[in-house]
């Protein structure tokens, strides 16, 4: 069955200097789609990742999201970045909020939602990653696979396109999961 498109890659090259990191990367992402990269450490998956949205400039070919390419400047960055979220690889929440100040953070300041609905919006997130209870602690006070949850839930606060994972391969490997369809 065709997909309908969400991430499209065509031809994408990519160089540090003279390292050669992606080579003439074609991929499309079907919306609804979850596509897990595996490789070697250093083959190139986080770099993939961060040309998707932006992280990193390419050298040559096309990326396209939900039919449109990418742009590197102002207004269409800042909106594509709204719609590609990354879960990295340290979670970067915030230490001196709260969980609940975490996830509904961007969601007031980004996506000018009034804080209530936020903070419901969060709480919803919280249950569906399992962490209803934890909402008013803070990220030094939970596990580090808790606080990857959190930060899961962060990024789905801002109701992406695409969401991006970066797991370093080393949990791929103790881990062999695939990221839940969102
Ligand atoms: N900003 C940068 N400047 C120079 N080289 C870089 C930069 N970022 C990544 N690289 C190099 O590009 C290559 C690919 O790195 P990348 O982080 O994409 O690999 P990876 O497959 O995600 O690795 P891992 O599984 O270990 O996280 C590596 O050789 C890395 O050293």
């Amino acid at each position: 069955m065709a997909v309908d498109p969400l991430v499209e890659l065509g031809d994408v090259n990519k160089y540090f200097g003279e390292l050669h990191v992606l080579r003439d990367v074609n991929l499309t992402v079907g919306k609804g789609e979850v596509v897990v990269v595996i490789g070697p450490s250093e083959s190139g998956k986080s770099t993939l990742c961060r040309t998707i949205n932006r992280l990193e400039t390419i050298q040559s070919g096309t990326i396209e999201l939900d039919g449109r390419p990418l742009s590197q400047e102002g207004r269409a960055l800042a909106k594509l970045r709204t719609e590609v979220r990354m879960v990295l690889q340290s979670f970067n929440l915030f230490a001196h909020k709260t969980v609940l100040q975490n996830i509904s953070l961007a969601r007031v300041e980004v996506r000018r939602r009034k804080k209530d609905e936020a903070d419901r919006r969060s709480r919803q997130l919280l249950d569906r990653v399992g962490l209803s209870s934890q909402a008013d602690r803070y990220p030094a006070q939970l596990s580090g696979g808790r606080q990857q949850r959190v930060a899961i839930a962060r990024a789905l606060a801002m109701e992406p396109k695409a969401l991006l994972f970066d797991e370093p391969t080393s949990a791929a490997r103790c881990s062999p999961r695939c990221s839940a369809p969102v």
